[in-house]
């Protein structure tokens, strides 16, 4: 059966909000003193765009086939990744079959690897492979959780992101995860801080409602130890990200030095099954956190998930929108899934990418149907009110 073949990529980029999520205007909950590795920096500790997290701002890709029918997809890698997609990744797309998902990967990864391998490259490649993923499920008219087996439940759940637990509570989450603020060059009434934001939520909401600690790569091994059992004393479900992604043996110690019961995550910075296979097989988290449009994409992710699940790791995607929903819904090792509340508070459940695309799904009183997702490709499009830029408009 002849499937129609790739004429066009294009790559745009656009600031404020979108798959740049960071990229927001000021007094936004995620940009507010927020603890990083740049924290021993005083003068990078209030703001992170201070140091540069939103430099890069959104990629969008676009990938045309011969029938007209047109796939795209978002994440975060902006100019630099538009300079990668046009004059690099596709001359493996142009001409090529919508259905050569799987050889259109294997030679983007390895064509960039002397590059590549982590970071703006692989965020790239992630965003032309949910591109194609959007692309055929549209000319197959099926959702994408379709060609991945469908889904396993009736509906997602979610825990929230952000500086509100207790407004998630009240808004139907099952947990809700608090930024960490601050950092060992803080000292002890940095510590004690943290201390008393997670006990004062935890008085908010009660004993049973989840809470976690995302500490955003800015601990060292002893303080995230000290942190994980005081925290304890007041239910932390999970310490998120303590450490840098290259400190391996660091997440291997760490775990082992939790108290029970507590779980340690981390991977959304981590990419490629390569990368979550060195995280697994070190024993460094009960939980891996790949964001899909960082990690390779979605061809890579079920490389990575059907990895952990050999270990009996659960996978539950960082927030990226319908691109992590669409396969969470087919995984049972993937029970829940993330919800970032972008709302500046956050008081409100809001898109999260807007503004940049229409029909974006979101959760629910804390859930979302499987049925919401039932559109072909992602379901989602781009809002024509944004406007786009495409800096290598000649290729
Ligand atoms: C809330 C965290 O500081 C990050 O901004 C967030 O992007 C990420 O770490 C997460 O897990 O949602
Ligand atoms: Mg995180």
């Amino acid at each position: 059966m002849s499937m129609p073949t790739i004429k066009a990529v294009r790559a745009f980029t656009v600031r404020g909000g979108g798959a740049d999520y960071h990229d927001q205007a000021g007094g936004h909950w995620i940009d507010d003193h927020i603890g990083t590795p740049m924290g021993k920096y005083p003068e990078y500790r209030q703001s992170r765009q201070s140091f540069g997290i939103n430099v890069l701002g959104t990629l969008v890709v676009e990938i045309e086939a011969s029938d007209g029918t047109v796939g795209f997809a978002v994440t975060t890698a902006g100019e630099i990744g538009a300079f990668i997609v046009e004059k690099h990744l596709s001359r493996f797309l142009i001409g090529r079959q919508v259905t050569e998902i799987e050889k259109i990967w294997d030679q983007m990864y390895f064509a960039t690897q002397y590059y590549g391998r982590k970071g703006v490259v692989l965020n790239t490649i992630s965003g032309v492979d949910l591109a194609l993923w959007d692309l055929l499920a549209k000319v197959r008219k099926e959702p994408v959780h379709a060609l991945l087996g469908g889904p396993v439940r009736d509906e997602l759940q979610f825990y929230a992101t952000g500086a509100r637990p207790d407004l998630a509570k009240e808004m139907g989450f099952i947990g809700g995860k608090l930024p960490l603020h601050h950092v060992p060059a803080e000292g002890e009434e940095g510590f004690r801080k943290n201390i008393e934001l997670l006990a004062e939520m935890r008085s908010r909401c009660g004993d049973d409602f989840w809470l976690m600690y995302d500490c955003w790569m800015s601990l060292d091994l002893n303080y995230a130890t000290k942190l994980a059992h005081k925290a304890h004393e007041y239910g932390l479900k999970w310490i998120e990200e303590a450490l840098s992604p290259d400190d391996y043996w660091g997440y291997a110690e760490l775990r082992k030095n939790v108290p029970k019961g507590m779980l340690v995550t981390t991977g959304e910075h981590e990419a490629t099954r390569w990368g979550f296979k060195l995280l697994l097989e070190m024993g460094c988290c009960d939980i891996i956190q790949p964001d899909v449009g960082w990690c390779g994409g979605v061809t890579e992710l079920i490389k990575i998930s059907a990895l952990a699940d050999a270990h009996s790791a659960l996978v539950v995607p960082h927030g990226s929108s319908v691109y992590s929903y669409h396969f969470v819904i087919t995984r049972q090792n993937s029970p829940f899934a993330e919800f970032l509340m972008m709302h500046p508070v956050p008081d409100q459940v809001v898109p999260m990418f807007t503004p940049l695309l229409l029909d974006e799904p979101v959760p629910v009183n804390g859930r979302m149907k499987a049925s919401v997702l039932d559109k072909p490709g992602f379901g989602v499009r781009l809002n024509p009110e944004v406007k786009l830029h495409r800096p290598y408009a000649n290729g």
